[in-house]
């Protein structure tokens, strides 16, 4: 159950910890948690996938819910479960555990959802400390466990059932993920008419999920802090899940405003990112998302992230040739150096400038 008293808990990463000691309302009383009430994505049912509505998603939104995915509800429930089980760990406890086990099999992290190739946080270049001592404007607010998918599952961690149970239930999920993602590529195949040497774009063996925890909002100034902040995806697509508590934000280009994404039970949402951007000659749009924090309740969230096999050369109108590693490592540098990701308009094309 979810705790409505302004209570903090000692699983919180510190500077997610309120700083002052107001009272719960005038603390909560700042934090947005307003919900549309209509429903405006595009609904693709992954059973029998509507190829026209399809494009129609992915050019004007960049995002639709998709239905009828078969994955079972139990396991859903089930992963949320263990995965609220193991975010509610103390802090300090967590930091220890994690810290035993390569973080190319499962990391934990919290402040930034960027991450080096092997899974580490990644910060911007001498600036993680005075971030810690500036406090929590500068952060994230969310925790998060990092799981590629074609990792052994001859994992170190028999002496840690709960997170062997958690990585069991992650794989079985994956391999949904997985089946979905193709499904829905091999149609985006059929409406941009990609030929055979476009298989290398989307490469199940770089699958990996992200298990998300984002706290309550305790902050005095919340309008300062955010759960995630505007981004768009790397990925070719991004399969997100998000339980009972919203918080997700799309940016819709064609009314300039940002729309909140309701979580509907037994829906998945799907994201187009960056690579489909670019394989689609930008006709669809990697869709530039954020997440707020909910006033009383935590939140979790799944998402898979998907990639082109890292030496395949995308080919696009809009942008010179470039590989996934290519634009991965020009992502990493940018993040270290100027603590944003640039994306996709570094590769523009000479033409296209
Ligand atoms: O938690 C969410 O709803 C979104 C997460 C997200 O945007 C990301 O991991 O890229
Ligand atoms: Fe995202």
């Amino acid at each position: 159950m979810q705790k409505s008293s302004l209570q903090v808990p000692q699983s919180y990463p510190p500077c997610f910890r309120p700083n002052t000691q107001q009272s719960s309302d005038q603390i909560l009383d700042k934090c947005d948690d307003r919900e549309n009430e209509e429903d405006p994505f595009p609904v693709i049912d992954l059973r029998r996938i509507d190829l026209e509505k399809l494009e129609d998603a992915c050019t004007d939104w960049g995002l639709f819910r998709l239905v009828n995915h078969d994955i079972p509800l139990t396991l859903l429930s089930e992963l949320h479960e263990h995965a609220t089980r193991v975010f509610e760990m103390g802090f300090e406890s967590k930091q220890t555990l994690f810290e035993s086990i390569p973080t190319s099999v499962l990391s934990y992290f919290w402040g930034t959802p960027a991450l080096t190739p092997a899974g580490a946080a990644l910060y911007k270049d001498n600036n993680h400390q005075k971030e810690k001592d500036q406090g929590a404007v500068n952060y994230n607010w969310v925790e998060g466990l990092n799981v590629p998918l074609s990792q052994s599952t001859q994992l170190p961690l028999d002496q840690h059932p709960l997170l062997r149970d958690l990585k069991i239930l992650l794989e079985e999920y994956g391999v949904h993920q997985s089946r979905v993602a193709k499904s829905i590529f091999g149609a985006i195949t059929q409406n941009l008419k990609l030929n055979e040497e476009s298989e290398c774009y989307l490469s199940p063996s770089t699958g990996h999920l992200r298990v998300y925890r984002y706290p309550r909002c305790f902050y005095d100034n919340p309008s300062k802090v955010w759960g995630m902040e505007v981004h768009t995806d790397s990925s070719v697509v991004t399969i997100l899940n998000q339980y009972e508590v919203g918080g997700l934000q799309i940016h819709s280009e064609k009314d300039n405003a940002w729309i909140d994404v309701k979580p509907i039970p037994d829906t998945l949402l799907v994201h187009v990112g960056d690579m489909m951007q670019a394989i689609s000659d930008d006709k669809y749009k990697s869709v530039k998302h954020r997440v707020r924090l909910h006033r009383e309740r935590e939140r979790i969230s799944i998402g898979y992230f998907v990639f082109p096999e890292h030496d395949c050369v995308i080919q696009s109108s809009k942008y010179r040739p470039f590989t996934y590693s290519d634009f991965r490592a020009q992502v990493q540098q940018d993040v270290k150096t100027l603590g944003v990701k640039v994306g996709l308009s570094r590769f523009k094309s000479n033409e296209n400038i």
